[in-house]
């Protein structure tokens, strides 16, 4: 026997505590739920609070050994908690890794992102710790950029959102549009009336987590009528089963859910469970968009932005970097190729932005500067270049719309042409790490297939489209040693271009040819009607397979008679 003191379960958190302590505990376990809803007035921690932690998670204060797992805070996290700092920017791009769920309001922070950026810290101050992209993130739509078509004055979600009436959602868009922003702006609207936000992220968590979260739910819900607002990042993650486990939850209400997905979610989501919910699409941010977030970031940074032409400062905020020993200024074009190269990611733009900006300030160069009045001042300058060597340094610049994007595809081209397997797939990590579509890939091995094997192995195009189906099955980054296979089968393959090339041949011919072309042969026609016939066609036609003998006949028109089309041209 366990000994005369009988186990309870908490209501709450699903802790199992002697009966003895229950009510004790519940009073505890019940204030840190309410800190939790409303941040501001609760003392910070670092540790998760307790709504915050799983089933079986200590509460504050209580013996460490209560504690299980220490993996396992990082799988569940409110919104509401601090990041706690410490992610390096280098880090700050990765989208792999239980940190990224952690996603926090800034504790500091006073709702404008100019508060967020802290009064009187150096520049060098405001960017360690937290990445600038977590720091900025919007609290609320005022903030939100872009996106008018599902968030605009007349759209359902705006109205949905207003009226606090949150129904299941799956945010599908590519990444760093604004995903978890906008979860994260639902869960504030809705901490008013008392909602709980629980985030898991479908890389990290499994099945067991789900159900935990739901039984908190269930609980939650039965007892104290606080609804929860499930966000799962990365969805697709999650397979068929574990996307079966909330179903019936979201159905019954015990849970909103509020998926995001990079993947469309009609080929990746239950069906079912993409029948509960609405899906929201969110678009690729514009330039426009992107401009738009990164003044506000280099605002909140007190950095000054130089217009273009002009070597002098375009703001009167003189001040603003006044900790830092010199001021430091942004050419506007940076800002905009930023903008540009960042392709729509703000996560990317914003960690560009950043390091770019920490680089400057660590080679501590200052230029010398017009200003306004015609006198000079050192200032320290952010140009295009630096940027660039920004996103280069971390492995971000990978202009995919530009010429970096054919100069890859040609290479990797030439080196499968060329039986080179080394480079081959040298050029295809370049363009995946740089975050190239794996499917703008595919469709060139596609092409590769038929325009240099050929059918020197016609089995090369079907592993081709096998690879495009694959890689659209699944996505990144598992569908990178697809396209890795692909690749190395290729280089390895035989080439033939006799095919390409004859083909090449009859459009040249079909180019160079002057005057009306040559009318098609009568005894290739077709003759369905008697007329037809009467006028000739068909006539003469000798059908194959009536003869034993090879049969000779003539398929093209008169005046190219004998052509070879597969004899090489000399041209
Ligand atoms: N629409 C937006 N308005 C303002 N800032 C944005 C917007 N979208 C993204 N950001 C900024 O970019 C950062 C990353 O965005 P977010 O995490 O929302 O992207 P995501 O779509 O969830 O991407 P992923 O698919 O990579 O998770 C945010 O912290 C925020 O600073
Ligand atoms: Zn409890």
């Amino acid at each position: 026997m366990e000994g005369a003191e009988e186990e309870v379960q908490c209501p709450v958190c699903l802790r199992e505590l002697p009966g003895a302590d229950i009510n004790s505990h519940l009073d505890r376990c019940l204030q840190a739920g309410d800190a939790e809803a409303e941040p501001g007035s609760s003392p910070p921690s670092k540790r998760p609070r307790l709504a915050a932690a799983p089933p079986g998670t200590q509460a504050q204060g209580e013996p460490e050994e209560a504690r299980p797992a220490a993996a396992s805070p990082r799988v569940f996290s409110l919104f509401h908690k601090g990041r706690g700092g410490g992610q390096s920017p280098g880090a700050a791009g990765g989208r792999s890794g239980a940190g990224r769920e952690e996603a926090a309001v800034k504790p500091e922070k006073g709702g404008s992102a100019t508060a967020a950026a802290g009064g009187g810290a150096s520049l060098a101050q405001k960017l360690e710790g937290q990445p600038l992209a977590e720091r900025l993130r919007p609290d609320t739509l005022g903030d939100y950029v872009g996106q008018e078509r599902v968030l605009g004055a007349q759209t359902l979600l705006r109205s949905l959102l207003e009226s606090h009436e949150i129904p299941s959602l799956i945010l599908w868009g590519p990444p760093g549009c604004g995903k978890t922003t906008l979860a994260h702006i639902i869960a504030n609207s809705s901490k008013k009336n008392g909602t709980r936000f629980v985030t898991l992220s479908a890389t990290s968590a499994k099945t067991n987590d789900v159900r935990d979260v739901i039984s908190q739910a269930q609980n939650e819900k039965r007892l104290f009528k606080r609804k929860t607002i499930l966000f799962i990042d990365e969805i697709h993650r999650f397979n068929k089963s574990q996307q079966d486990t909330f179903l019936p939850h979201v159905e019954c209400g015990t849970v909103t859910l509020i998926g995001a997905t990079t993947e469309n979610p009609s080929f990746q989501v239950n069906a079912a469970l993409l029948s509960r919910c609405r899906v929201i699409v969110l678009e690729k941010l514009s330039v426009e968009a992107m401009e738009a977030i990164l003044m506000r970031a280099v605002r909140s940074l007190g950095v000054q932005v130089l217009g273009q032409g002009d070597q002098h400062g375009s703001s009167a905020t003189g001040s603003s970097s006044e900790s830092s020993e010199f001021p430091v200024y942004i050419e506007e074009k940076a800002l905009n190729t930023l903008a540009y190269l960042c392709d729509g990611d703000a996560r990317t733009g914003l960690n560009g932005l950043q390091l770019a900006v920490q680089a400057r300030l660590a080679a501590g160069k200052t230029t010398p500067l017009n200003t306004t009045k015609g006198g000079s001042a050192d200032g320290i300058l952010i140009t295009e270049e630096h940027v660039k060597e920004g996103l280069q340094r971390s492995h971000i610049l990978y202009d995919r719309a530009g010429e970096e994007h054919y100069n890859c595809i040609s290479a990797l081209h030439k080196s499968m042409r060329g039986s080179d397997e080394n480079a081959s797939l040298y050029w295809l990590a370049r363009m995946l790490e740089g975050g190239e579509d794996p499917l703008y890939v595919a469709r060139r091995l596609v092409r590769f297939a038929s325009e240099d094997i050929g059918l020197a192995d016609p089995l090369a195009l079907t592993q081709a489209v096998a690879a495009y189906q694959g890689c659209h099955f699944i996505g990144m980054p598992e569908c990178e040693v697809i396209l890795a296979q692909c690749v190395v089968y290729f280089a390895r393959a035989p080439k033939s271009i006799e095919v390409y090339r004859a083909y090449s041949n009859v459009k040249e011919c079909l180019r160079m040819h002057t005057g009306p072309l040559p009318p098609v042969p009568l005894h290739l026609r077709n003759a369905p009607t008697r007329l037809m016939k009467n006028l000739g066609y068909g006539k003469g036609y000798k059908y194959n397979p009536m003869y034993k003998e090879p049969v000779e006949q003539d398929y093209l028109p008169e005046e190219l008679k004998g052509t070879d089309f597969f004899k090489e041209r000399k041209t």
